[in-house]
């Protein structure tokens, strides 16, 4: 499903965090919201979730019970084992068969099947962030949202944890918003990149990367040019969406 923002606004007090926003992100891509820290990018994502509501404006696509949400921090349960803190998400008209299934295909995913017994401080931060991410695509929403979810992890998990979310949305062919400031993250993932400045949250810079996953290595020529276009600041670059 496609998300629709138009005329978006939200305020913290005398905070003009949104102001008049304007943003289509195309069904079936992976889109990143780049931009620096505190320039309102959760913010975004909490609205689009309806985990905060707008001042005034509107988003279509994101109704309820369509969204998995993988949060900055894991947001796991202590008391519950890895499998019960993925059980707890469900929808509630899931066979307990078919809840199980699910939860063990996708721990299955992140290589954690041994761990479902597991409590959460018997893991890693690593470990952690896999099942959460085990946890948004158990719920099965038609749009995933990822608010810098590899945050202080080493370059090779989160290689490893990218990996898994491209090879399973390329299964599932669903929308995907991620938010980061992390420039070879969103090198490596994204189809669409929005860069931000703010707050209030104003995009500088628009660009499809037109390169299979795959084929994206950090260095190359072709993905220096993308790095040139992430990183300049200048109207002058802005690269049009087709
Ligand atoms: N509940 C709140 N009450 C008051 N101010 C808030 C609230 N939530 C966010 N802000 C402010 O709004 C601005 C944008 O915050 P937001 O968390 O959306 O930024 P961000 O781009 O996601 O940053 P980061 O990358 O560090 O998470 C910041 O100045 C922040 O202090």
């Amino acid at each position: 499903m496609a998300v629709k923002i138009s005329r978006l606004n939200k305020s913290f007090s005398d905070l003009k965090v949104i102001d008049n926003l304007n943003l289509e992100l195309s069904y079936g891509n992976i889109h990143c919201l780049f931009g620096p820290s505190g320039c309102g990018k959760t913010t975004l994502l909490n609205i689009l979730a309806g985990l905060l509501d707008a001042d005034s404006g509107q988003v279509e696509g994101c109704e309820k019970g369509k969204i998995s949400y993988i949060f900055q921090e894991d947001r796991l349960l202590p008391w519950s084992t890895v499998k019960e803190n993925i059980m707890f998400v469900l929808k509630s008209d899931y066979t307990k068969e078919k809840a199980q299934n699910l939860v063990e295909k996708y721990l299955n995913l992140v290589n954690l099947l041994d761990f479902k017994d597991h409590y959460p401080d018997q893991l890693s931060g690593g470990m952690k962030q896999r099942v959460a991410i085990a946890r948004a695509f158990s719920y099965q929403g038609d749009i995933i949202l990822m608010d810098e979810p590899f945050k202080g992890l080493d370059f090779d998990l989160k290689r490893d944890l990218m990996d898994y979310i491209i090879n399973y949305w390329q299964r599932k062919n669903q929308t995907l918003v991620f938010v980061t400031h992390d420039i070879e993250e969103t090198l490596y993932m994204a189809d669409y990149v929005y860069t931000f400045t703010g707050p209030s949250l104003n995009i500088i810079n628009q660009f499809k990367i037109d390169l299979a996953h795959n084929k994206r290595i950090i260095e190359s020529e072709s993905m220096n040019y993308y790095k040139n276009l992430l990183t300049k600041k200048d109207d002058m670059f802005i690269k049009e969406i087709d």
